[in-house]
């Protein structure tokens, strides 16, 4: 699914109204009647309902479904906020038809003073204040609504987007001015502020609605945010030729796990194999090699010159792709020969965990990466790389510009991963689940990345396969075990799963 920007959704509109051809008010009522049928679905009509409506077209939207649900019999109060005395054409229009159609008795146009409803427990609220036009935060008045609604026990539904939220740039939300929806029905397209998980709070539950935007439209209309659907995963998944050996399934190297951490080593070397590498190398401390001998006996263990730490780099000749980082350790010896390795490479390479932190310890190192290279930061990572951001948007944004300078592919993991490809664009991955938030879980995304470069894979389809995989076994894996507690070494029993259900 894209994510339209603001200005590229009144477009859409407008190429739907002239090639359809739907008059603008048919379609803010086919909009209305999805809204009208998304929220009787979940409450009776017994429920009452008090419609806070603003002066653009997402009180348009309101006002509609205000007059929809009074027709469907609830008892339905409904609010206009017209402060400057100019309301869209069709939030005008729906005024004269909510008037006209006489089932909604309580219905107040506010311009000056505003005495607010009671909100009572068993209430619904709708809130159509402000939608995808919204250019600022909210202040004043409708500061003060939104917190009174905020602080009510009422359920509310928001109409597009929660009033408050900037649909793109974030940095200058005020959170207290936000409305807090139970339920979000948006319209047609995810929007950008919904990616973010410092949003969630705001959105509650999320239903997408369709109101037949035409789709030749958003099918020509280039957008710089994606989000994965299963149905581009599936033809990226490489048919195994019948004579496949071991030596043409790819042979993949990780150099990995410094002492007391040998763990996150095995993680990504089991998750290597799991996601189809025909080889696995695994570059570790010599302390390391009897529990990695044990602990994965498919892998060929190479050992550093010394007994705990990585400081040798390692020749790339024969390696298909190179995972880095996972249990790494930051030491001198360590950051000096990650460097080295990071420069001599002529195989794809995978970053993760340490050699980020490494790099955020050592910044102007970061000027000096190979083109092409993975980063897959959490957000910690990545600030220790590019300074501290305020917020996800702010974030996203720095790892944007980053990626295109660097000509690097960064994965910002999150509640919906971000990949930053090097042309500027970036896809968010949907799969997963909070009982990923767990120890291991990034080595394990490495492992996977790794294993689909040394596979072939070029580096856009391999960040987008493995995380999509990587989250798919995830939930597979808190299907059966539940979030709570799941761990890493549960992400990789999954993968096969994970496969297999893409691959079916
Ligand atoms: N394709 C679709 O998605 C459709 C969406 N519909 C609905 O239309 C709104 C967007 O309507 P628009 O009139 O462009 O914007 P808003 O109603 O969100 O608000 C615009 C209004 O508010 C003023 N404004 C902006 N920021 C502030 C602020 N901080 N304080 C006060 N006033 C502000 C601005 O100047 C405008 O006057 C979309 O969300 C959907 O609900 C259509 O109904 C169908 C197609
Ligand atoms: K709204």
């Amino acid at each position: 699914m894209k994510i339209f920007t603001s200005a590229q959704i009144r477009e859409l509109d407008k190429y739907t109204i002239d090639n359809e051809p739907v008059k603008s008010i048919d379609l803010m009522e086919r909009a209305s009647r999805a809204i009208t049928r998304a929220i009787t679905e979940e409450w009776s009509n017994e429920t009452p309902v008090v419609v806070f409506a603003g002066p653009g077209n997402n009180g348009g939207d309101a006002l509609a479904v205000s007059r929809m649900l009074a027709e469907a019999g609830y008892k339905t109060t409904v609010y206009l906020f017209n402060i400057s005395s100019h309301l869209s054409e069709d939030c005008a229009t729906n005024k004269a038809r909510l008037i006209e159609s006489k089932k909604v008795r309580d219905f107040t146009e506010v311009t000056l003073e505003f005495d607010p409803p009671k909100l009572e427990a068993g209430t619904l609220v709708v809130d159509g204040l402000f939608g995808a036009g919204l250019n600022k935060p909210l202040a004043g008045g409708f500061a003060s609504l939104v917190k009174y609604i905020n602080a009510s026990p009422a359920k509310v539904v928001s109409i597009d987007m929660p009033s408050g939220l900037i649909p793109e740039d974030n940095t200058y939300n005020v959170r207290a001015n936000i409305i807090r929806a139970d339920l979000t029905l948006t319209l047609q397209n995810k929007k950008l502020a919904f990616m973010f998980p410092e949003n969630q709070p705001f959105i509650g539950r999320l239903k997408v609605l369709d109101i037949r935007i035409s789709q030749e439209a958003m099918d020509a209309t280039e957008a710089q945010y994606t989000i994965l659907e299963e149905n581009m995963i599936r033809p990226l998944i490489k048919k195994r030729n019948p004579f496949a050996h071991k030596g043409n399934m790819g042979h993949a190297l990780l150099i990995a796990g410094n002492y007391g951490m040998g763990g996150a080593a095995i993680l990504a070397t089991k998750a290597c194999f799991r996601a189809g590498a025909g080889k696995v190398t695994v570059h570790t401390p010599r302390y390391n090699n009897v529990m990695m001998q044990i602990s994965v006996p498919e892998a060929v263990v190479q050992l550093d010159k010394e007994e705990t730490a990585f400081t040798e780099p390692v020749d790339t000749e024969d390696f298909d792709a190179l995972g880095i980082g996972p249990g790494l350790g930051q030491s001198e010896p360590t950051s000096i020969a990650l460097i080295a390795q990071l420069r001599r490479a002529n195989c794809p390479i995978v970053a993760d965990a340490d050699a980020l932190n490494i790099l955020g310890n050592r910044r102007a190192w970061i000027q000096q990466l190979p083109k092409g290279i993975i980063m897959t930061p959490h957000p910690k990572e990545f600030d220790r790389m590019n300074g501290n951001s305020a917020d996800s948007y702010e974030r996203l944004s720095k790892a944007v510009s980053t990626a295109k300078h660097l000509q690097a592919y960064i994965l910002l993991k999150g509640h919906y991963s971000a990949l930053c490809l090097p042309d500027g664009h970036v896809i968010f991955n949907p799969t997963g689940n909070a009982g990923m938030a767990t120890a291991g879980s990034g080595d394990v995304l490495t492992g996977i990345i790794t294993a689909l470069l040394a596979r072939g894979y070029k580096q856009a389809e391999a960040c987008i396969l493995g995380m999509y995989l990587h989250g798919l076994a995830g939930d597979l894996a808190a299907k059966k075990l539940g979030m709570e507690s799941l761990m890493a070494g549960d992400i990789i029993e999954h993968i096969p799963a994970a496969f297999n259900y893409l691959s079916e």
